[in-house]
C-alpha cells in the first residue's frame, strides 16, 4: 500500500516507520524543513527505543522517504494519515487548526480516489469536518472515505505499542475503506489482534475515553497517597492489594508527582471542554486535574520539609523528561517543581540520561551533569523526579558521601522506606 504519514511528529514518525517495516511504501511529510532535512540525513528528533535501527533499515530501500512537499506525498498515496498536533489552545480546547490546513491540502491536491485517516487526537466531530474541508476545496469532485483511526501509542514504548497494540481502533464508514484500513494492519491483526470496526464518533471519543480512564486511575490513587500520609499505610501495598482484583488490573496505578507528558493533560482538559461545550458538567474530570496539579506541587512541600530554608541551597535532580525513556520534555512534572525551587532561590543540579538537550530549551540558570553523581555533589537535598532504570541501581552508600546533607525526595518510590532509613537519609517518598 502506498502511505502518506502528514506530521512527522511521535505519531507520524513511529506509525510511518513501523507501517514501512509492515511493507507499505511510505512517505512522510512535514511543513518543518528542518525537522525534514535532518530526517533525510537519519537524523531523528526524538528519543525512541528503537526506532532509529527500524527507520534506517526501511529508509536504506527507500521503502520511507521524508519530504515538505505534502502535494507530492497525497498524489502519491492511496492512504493518507493525519499525525500533526493538537495542542491545547488558549482556553483548554483542542487546537485543530493543523488538521485543517492539512485538509484543506488534501482537497486541493488530491488527484484520485484516497481513504484519509486521522490518527491526529482530535473533539468528536473532527473527522466529519475534515471531511467537508476536503470536499470545499476540491477543483471537481474526487471521491475519498474517511477514517477515524485514534493511536495508542506510549512514548519509550511506542515501536511495541504500534506493533504489538492491546487493540486497533477504527471509525470508518463504507466496505471499500474498511478492507483498505484491514489490509494494511493485516501484519498486526495476524497475530491475533483485534481490530475494532465502529462508527465514526464512538472512534473519535475511544481515544478521550481512554486517556481520560488512564489519568482517572493516577489521580485516584495520588489522592489516596495524600491519605496514606496522614493516617499511615503503604500506597505501593494498596496498589498491589487493590490490582490484583482482576476487575481492577495492576497497571497505571502508581502514585507519584501526577500525570505529565504531551497527551493526558491536554487531553482531559479537551474532553473536560467538550462536555462543558455540550452542557455536561464534567465533575469526574475537573477533579482528576485538580488532583494532579496539587500533586505536581506537593513535591516542593515535601523539599521543603527538609530543607526549610531554601535560598542558595543547591538542590539536585534525576530525572527531567515526563516520563523514562523518552526525551519529551512537554508538560513534564519537573517544570513545576523547578519553577517552585528557582522562585524560593535555590541553585538546580540536575541529571537526565536524555531529556538534558531538550531541558536547556525551557530552563534558565540551571547546571547541568553528565552522570547523576557528578549532580549530587555538595547539594542539600536529591530530589527523584524522574523514574529511569538506572537510578535504582546506583551506589547510594555514595550519593551519601557526595550530598552536602542525606536528604532525599523520592517522587516515584523507586527506593525503600527502611532501606534508605537504614542507610541513614532523611527520606521522604509519596504515600509510604
Ligand atoms: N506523542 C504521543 O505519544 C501520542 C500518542 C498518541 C496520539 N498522539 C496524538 O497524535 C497527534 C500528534 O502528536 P505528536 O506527539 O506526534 O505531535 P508532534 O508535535 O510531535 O508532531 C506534529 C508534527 O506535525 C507537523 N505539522 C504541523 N502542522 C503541519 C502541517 N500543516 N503540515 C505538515 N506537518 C505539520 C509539525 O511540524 C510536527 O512535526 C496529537 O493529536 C497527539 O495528541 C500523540
Ligand atoms: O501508574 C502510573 C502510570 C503513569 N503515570 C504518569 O502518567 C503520565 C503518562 O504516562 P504514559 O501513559 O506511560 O505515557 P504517554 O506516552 O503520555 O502515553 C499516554 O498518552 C498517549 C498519547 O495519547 C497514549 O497514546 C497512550 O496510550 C497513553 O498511555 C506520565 O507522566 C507518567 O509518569 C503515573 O503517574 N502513574
Amino acid at each position: 500500500m502506498k502511505i502518506c504519514c502528514i506530521g512527522s511528529g511521535y505519531v507520524g514518525l513511529v506509525a510511518g516507520t513501523c507501517l514501512a517495516d509492515m511493507g507499505n511504501d511510505v512517505i512522510c511529510v512535514d511543513s518543518n524543513k528542518g525537522k525534514i532535512d535532518n530526517l533525510k540525513k537519519g537524523i531523528i528528533p526524538i528519543y525512541e527505543p528503537g526506532l532509529k535501527d527500524m527507520l534506517e533499515r526501511n529508509a536504506r530501500v527507500r521503502r520511507i522517504t521524508f519530504t515538505t512537499n505534502i502535494k507530492d506525498g497525497i498524489q502519491k498515496s492511496d492512504v493518507i494519515f493525519i499525525g500533526v498536533g493538537t495542542p491545547s489552545d488558549l482556553n483548554n480546547c483542542a487546537d485543530i487548526s493543523a488538521i485543517i490546513s492539512v485538509a484543506e491540502s488534501i482537497g486541493k491536491y488530491m488527484n484520485g480516489y484516497k481513504v484519509i485517516v486521522n490518527k491526529s487526537t482530535a473533539p468528536v466531530g473532527t473527522l466529519e469536518k475534515i471531511g467537508k474541508v476536503v470536499k470545499s476545496f476540491q477543483k471537481k469532485a474526487i471521491r475519498f472515505d474517511l477514517a477515524s483511526n485514534p493511536e495508542f501509542m506510549r512514548e519509550g514504548e511506542a515501536i511495541k505499542d504500534f506493533t504489538n497494540p492491546d487493540r486497533i481502533v477504527i471509525g470508518v464508514q463504507g466496505e471499500k475503506a474498511k478492507k483498505i484500513m484491514e489490509s494494511i494492519y493485516n501484519g498486526i491483526s495476524r497475530t491475533d489482534k483485534p481490530i475494532m470496526f465502529t462508527d465514526i464518533r464512538s472512534a473519535e471519543l475511544i481515544k478521550y475515553a481512554s486517556n481520560a480512564m488512564l489519568a482517572t486511575r493516577i489521580s485516584f490513587m495520588n489522592e489516596l497517597a495524600q491519605l496514606c500520609e496522614k493516617v499511615g499505610g503503604d500506597i505501593k501495598e494498596i496498589a498491589k492489594g487493590t490490582g490484583l482484583d482482576s476487575r481492577i488490573g495492576p497497571r497505571f496505578l502508581q502514585a507519584g508527582i501526577g500525570y505529565g507528558g504531551s497527551c493526558f493533560p491536554k487531553d482531559v482538559n479537551a474532553l473536560i471542554q467538550i462536555m462543558n461545550e455540550n452542557g455536561i458538567d464534567a465533575k469526574i474530570l475537573t477533579a482528576v486535574n485538580e488532583v494532579n496539579e496539587q500533586q505536581k506541587r506537593s513535591l516542593f512541600e515535601k523539599i521543603q520539609i527538609l530543607v526549610p530554608k531554601m535560598k542558595n541551597k543547591k538542590i539536585a535532580i534525576w530525572g527531567l523528561a515526563f516520563k523514562p525513556k523518552t526525551d519529551d520534555m512537554r508538560d513534564a512534572p519537573s517544570i513545576t517543581l523547578i519553577k517552585q525551587l528557582q522562585e524560593a532561590g535555590a541553585q538546580i543540579n540536575a541529571f537526565d540520561p536524555e531529556a538534558m538537550d531538550n531541558a536547556k530549551t525551557i530552563f534558565r540558570g540551571i547546571k547541568y551533569y553528565d552522570d547523576p553523581y557528578s549532580a549530587v555533589k555538595n547539594c542539600d537535598a536529591l530530589v527523584i523526579v524522574t523514574e529511569w532504570n538506572e537510578f535504582r541501581d546506583l551506589d547510594l552508600k555514595k550519593v551519601k558521601r557526595l550530598l552536602k546533607c542525606p536528604n532525599i525526595v523520592d517522587g516515584r518510590n523507586i527506593y525503600e522506606p527502611k532501606d534508605m532509613k537504614e542507610l541513614g537519609f532523611h527520606y521522604l517518598c509519596v504515600g509510604r
